[in-house]
């Protein structure tokens, strides 16, 4: 039996569209029939060299997968409560359940042999994909969610909500202060709806480089927006001292992976204001040290999220209080659409969607 999948042949080199036969499930493993893979910059990223691990190729990228069950191994736990059939989405982060992370619950930060589908393990960007079963969440029919909504949740949906709570528990968000949520793109359009969901009445201001994200920004539920493109830091110090009565915000999520966005928003915050980036960029930044000491600022990465995170996540979405701005696009334009991510063309998060 075959399938189609989208392979890489090397890094910086468009993705060939292969049939190649269907993966058998491992005794712990699921194979699962996808319905959808959501398009995220990493997987561009990742045709384009960035991370430091090694990929055997060919190799199928996609870590945001929904789909449903097709076969269970033999000794997958029945405490997993799947049935073939059932619609289920990925964790993407696996832990291998030995490390201090992984017994801390944050299995996305383990540092023993844990891996990430799409970054290792073959990922979604295909028909089929296998995963262990005890990192699948099966979806209960009452949630009316296709399956293009549900792909993104598990990366752009939970990443931002993971640095979000991380602004949460710095206690910088709450009435009368300002949060900012930079670069809206996949998980600048999730990110901007949970500083309103966690943000306790803070101001959300939206900065990005274009109006038409920016609207994505508005429609999601940001109070404010700044197009920073061509504008100085006095300049967006200035704006954004109009829109709030201060020039300067107390807590920031930046979520464009862009070296100039971090450091504008380093500049905008306030002594004791925290900084999150979910944005992989470049392999280095400068910061400036003195105001980070000398005003107790902080700042922080935020790395995918735990399955207590992607539960809420789901729970949130469950309830439709989490707004999806998804464009459903085809394996077959997989190289055009990487290509879009690659200039920031992108509304929202791509999403490819499978008959
Ligand atoms: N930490 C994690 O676990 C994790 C997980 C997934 C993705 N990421 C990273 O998050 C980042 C965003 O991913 P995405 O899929 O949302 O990408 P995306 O391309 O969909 O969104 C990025 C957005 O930032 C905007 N942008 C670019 N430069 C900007 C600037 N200087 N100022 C303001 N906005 C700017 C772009 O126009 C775009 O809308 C990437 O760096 C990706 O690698 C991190």
């Amino acid at each position: 039996m075959k399938m189609r999948a989208a392979r890489m042949y090397g890094y910086k080199q468009p993705l060939r569209l292969d049939e190649v036969p269907i993966p058998e499930p491992g005794p712990t493993e699921v194979l699962i029939k996808i319905r959808a893979t959501g398009m995220c910059r990493s997987d561009f990223q990742l045709v384009d060299g960035y991370f430091p691990q090694e990929i055997a190729f060919p190799y199928i990228p996609g870590h945001e997968i929904a789909g449903e069950v097709a076969q269970l191994g033999a000794d997958v736990p029945a405490s997993t409560g799947l049935s073939e059939g059932d619609l289920v989405v990925v964790n993407p982060a696996w832990g291998d359940g030995t490390c201090r992370q992984c017994h801390e619950g944050n299995e996305q930060l383990c540092t023993g042999s844990g891996g990430w589908i799409g970054f290792g393990p073959p990922g979604g960007f295909a028909e089929y994909v296998t995963a262990p079963g005890r990192y699948l969440i099966r979806i209960d029919p009452s949630v009316n969610l296709e399956a293009q909504y549900l792909a993104p949740l598990v990366d752009a949906g939970l990443t931002p909500f993971r640095g979000m709570k991380k602004l949460q528990a710095s206690g910088r968000l709450g009435g009368g202060r300002t949060v900012i949520v930079a670069g809206i793109g996949g998980l600048g359009s999730y990110g901007v709806q949970y500083a309103k969901l966690l943000g306790g009445g803070a101001t959300v201001v939206a900065l990005t480089r274009s109006d038409d994200k920016l609207a994505v920004a508005k429609e999601n539920g940001a109070d404010h927006t700044i197009n920073t493109r061509g504008k100085t830091t006095d300049q967006v110090r200035a704006e954004l001292a109009e829109l709030t009565g201060r020039g300067e915000a107390d807590a920031a999520l930046d979520c464009s992976g862009a070296p100039e966005s971090l450091a504008l928003n380093a500049s905008l915050l306030s002594a004791e204001g925290a900084l999150v980036s979910v944005g992989l960029m470049g392999q280095r930044v400068e910061f400036p040290i003195f105001p980070f000491v000398s005003g107790e600022r902080t700042f922080s990465g935020s790395f995918w999220g735990n399955h207590n995170d992607l539960t809420e996540v789901l729970a949130y979405a469950g309830e439709g209080r989490i707004k999806h701005t998804v464009t459903p696009v085809k394996l077959d334009d997989v190289n055009d659409r990487l290509d879009a991510l690659a200039r920031g063309d992108v509304i929202g998060r791509q999403v490819l969607v499978f008959d």
